[in-house]
């Protein structure tokens, strides 16, 4: 079953005063299937943040349809994308999002009690996931008193804890020493293996993409190529070395 499914899809920012316009995604189509992890690399330019933003509603297609847990979200009005992306949607960004006056539980719990979750319902969900994430002695401490790996892997309960249909992450390692980074993919890793979440991360980062199944390559607004990994880490991480140097992308 696909859960994204991306038909034509094209954006176009507007110039203006004698700056021309620029074509972002030019006429991409692209199928994500549940239970997938995919990375979306490319070089600077390509097109990766318009592609997240328009999948997360935060941008507007131009044309073409973007289909997310069977619904046109090119369709929806700002409310209703706002809804959609609060139920349907899980996110984990770069620089963790957490909010420093909750505690760390109250911060994972927040989608359930924006969903209006009673508190047993939100327990029974948060002390497994927590407990599954190697976290739950974090759960009353603030986000000042942990380290970004640790956020990060809050910041990946936070977007589970309401069984988004997908979870999106933004150069997720971007700001972790490479032990976080490696603790951080495991962590996605594992909820896509045994909770089947379907993740799609764009990043520059080789060895965070090394973690992906499968991993779409764009450039100019459009896919130029795709790898699926055979399972071995090591083999897959050298193929997409090798594909950024001849497609560029390695962070600037
Ligand atoms: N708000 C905007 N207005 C006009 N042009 C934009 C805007 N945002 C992005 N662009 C242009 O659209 C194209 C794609 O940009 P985008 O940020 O999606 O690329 P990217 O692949 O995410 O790059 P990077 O890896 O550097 O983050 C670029 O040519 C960029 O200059």
């Amino acid at each position: 079953m696909d859960v994204i499914t991306i038909n034509h899809l094209v954006k176009v920012y507007n110039g203006y005063k004698g700056v021309k316009g620029i074509t972002a995604i030019d006429e991409m189509s692209l199928t994500v299937e549940k239970g997938d992890f995919v990375g979306i690399m490319g070089p600077s330019g390509s097109g990766k943040t318009t592609l997240l933003n328009i999948l997360s509603g935060v941008d507007k297609a131009t044309s073409g349809e973007v289909i997310i847990d069977g619904q046109d979200i090119t369709k929806l009005s700002k409310d209703q994308m706002a809804l959609f992306r609060r139920e349907r949607i899980g996110y984990i960004f770069q620089d963790f999002n957490l909010l420093d006056s909750l505690t760390l539980k109250e911060n994972i719990a927040l989608p359930l009690i924006l969903d209006k979750k009673s508190p047993k319902e939100i327990e029974d969900k948060l002390t497994p996931l927590m407990q599954f994430l190697g976290i739950d002695d974090l759960k009353d401490k603030y986000p000042f008193h942990i380290s970004g790996g640790q956020k990060q892997r809050v910041a990946a309960a936070r977007a589970i804890a309401n069984e988004p249909a997908v979870i999106f992450a933004d150069e997720p390692t971007g700001n972790l020493d490479s032990k976080s980074a490696n603790n951080l993919m495991s962590t996605m890793s594992s909820l896509n293996d045994k909770l089947n979440s379907t993740i799609l991360m764009v990043s520059h980062d080789p060895f965070a993409a090394s973690f992906c199944k499968r991993i779409v390559f764009i450039k100019d607004g459009n896919v130029e190529m795709e790898m699926r990994s055979s399972g071995d880490r090591k083999l897959f991480f050298d193929k997409i070395l090798e594909a950024q140097s001849v497609i560029g992308g390695e962070r600037a």
